[in-house]
């Protein structure tokens, strides 16, 4: 299925694909958790849902439930890619930079799937620069680059927000979110300062990262802030 990241997607993010039907009225895309899955690849092939999806298949390292072999962990996700329903997939931009992340994603592409180079900081937020080059060297590698990191102060937002607006005027296509309570307003703002991809669980107990809001509260959001007319 087809999936643009030209706009913003909001992607309900879950570990079941039983949720589709219930994300449909909000969500463009299901983002299919595929490491919190008890056999996701059976999952896919009985998927019948509406919306397309984004495979992720987290490593323990990246703060998934993946804990398995790297190569096992990656041909997962390209047997997630060839199954009708994956636009996109995401790699992590640590994998990008060997060569079994290099070949997931060239195998991926070879289906017509795109990839989401994602970096993630679980305990704080870093310098400006830091998360300039990040998310520059996550954009180049993927179609498009995350960077989802957890902000302590409105100063470790803000930051975030301003260098997803730099990102965007360079023409990078990028996702951004600031995990934690200090960063939850970034889920919903960012997407104002061009951050292209937005998660949420369709119910708030099944979230997938802290300080989610549910997928309609995040849809309803960024649609009043994201309307700011022309100027
Ligand atoms: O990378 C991301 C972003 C995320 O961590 C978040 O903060 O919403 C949620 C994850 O499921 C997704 O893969």
């Amino acid at each position: 299925m087809d999936l643009s990241f030209d706009s913003f997607v909001l992607a309900a993010s879950t570990a079941g694909l039983g949720d589709e039907p219930a994300a449909r009225a909000d969500a463009d895309a299901i983002e299919f958790r595929m490491d919190l899955a008890d056999d996701p690849l059976s999952a896919l092939d009985d998927y019948d849902g509406d919306l397309p999806i984004i495979a992720t298949n987290r490593a323990e390292w990246e703060g998934g439930e993946a804990d398995g072999d790297e190569v096992d962990r990656l041909d997962a996700l390209v047997a997630a890619a060839e199954t009708d329903a994956v636009a996109a997939v995401d790699i992590e931009l640590e994998s990008l930079h060997k060569a079994v992340g290099v070949d997931a994603a060239t195998r991926a592409r070879a289906v017509d799937v795109d990839v989401i180079a994602s970096v993630h900081d679980f305990d704080r937020t870093p310098a400006r620069s830091e998360l300039t080059r990040l998310l520059h060297e996550a954009a180049t590698l993927g179609d498009v680059g995350k960077l989802a990191v957890t902000a302590h102060t409105d100063a470790d937002a803000l930051r975030l927000l301003d260098v997803t607006r730099a990102a965007t005027e360079w023409d990078d296509t990028v996702a951004t979110m600031a995990m934690g309570e200090a960063g939850r307003h970034t889920r919903a703002v960012a997407p104002v300062y061009g951050s292209k991809i937005g998660y949420a669980p369709v119910d708030p107990e099944d979230a997938t990262a802290p300080g989610q809001y549910d997928v309609a509260t995040l849809r309803t959001l960024v649609g009043d802030l994201s309307s700011k007319p022309d100027v």
